[in-house]
């Protein structure tokens, strides 16, 4: 398995959010997980991206107990095996989409060469060859939207979390951003964990998590 919780327990203050969740989800998945509004989604998927700790339980990802690690430890971990695509894209608006792709890179200490050859890459292969130079503010919605897609995997993370990628976008953008998380699982093999309330990337997805009271809904 590329990830499995185990027994996850999150609660702020006195209100439980997280009650008992375990799940198992292997490389190359594209998992999508659903529920009502304030179900606990966003809190599972920042505990899962060790973003967040849980108050117990466990979450070993590509081999990793991540939460043994330190902080300085989960920090170094999660640039270098951890991908995430937010619904605002995060983009840093003084520098360029180059240079916003380069920067996980960058952050992980790799040579410089080898990170803006990989950045031009992910541009070029996700249309974008010819906007490399601009900045944020230059780009259409779904332009800055890949290029956080690309700047999420410039460091060929054991797995991308994305939380309501496409809920800024129009349904055009939505689509298209849709398809490259498909595209990108299939010629690379890359596993997307992704909150959505967009009931069509929900449809698509390998296999759909659906969070109710702070527990998994089992199928039925
Ligand atoms: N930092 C926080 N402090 C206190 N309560 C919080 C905090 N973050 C989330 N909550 C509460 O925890 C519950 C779950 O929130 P969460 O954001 O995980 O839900 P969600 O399923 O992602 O909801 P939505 O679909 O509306 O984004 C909600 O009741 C929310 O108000």
């Amino acid at each position: 398995m590329l990830l499995t919780a185990t027994n996850l327990r999150r609660a702020y203050g006195p209100l439980p959010v997280l009650k008992d969740i375990s799940l198992a989800i292997q490389a190359g998945e594209v998992v999508s997980i659903v529920g009502a509004s304030g179900a606990g989604k966003s809190t599972l998927l920042h505990i899962l991206g060790t973003l967040d700790r849980p108050d117990g339980g466990a979450v070993s990802l590509a081999g990793q107990d991540v939460f043994s690690l330190d902080d300085k430890g989960l920090a170094r971990f999660r640039n270098e095996k951890i991908g995430f695509v937010f619904q605002f894209h995060n983009l840093l608006p003084e520098f360029t989409a180059l240079e916003n792709v380069c920067m996980p890179g960058f952050i992980a200490n790799r040579p410089e060469r080898d990170v803006r050859q990989r950045a031009a890459e992910l541009l070029n292969r996700l249309g974008l060859a010819d906007r490399a130079a601009h900045f944020p503010s230059q780009l259409s919605g779904g332009e800055q939207q890949r290029v956080a897609v690309a700047r999420a995997l410039v460091n060929q993370p054991a797995v991308v979390f994305a939380d309501e990628p496409s809920g800024n976008l129009d349904s055009r953008n939505a689509e298209e951003l849709h398809q490259l998380f498909f595209d990108l699982r299939d010629e690379f093999g890359q596993t997307f964990i992704i909150v959505t309330h967009n009931e069509a990337l929900a449809a698509l997805a390998d296999r759909t998590i659906t969070l109710l009271d702070g527990q998994i809904k089992m199928a039925e």
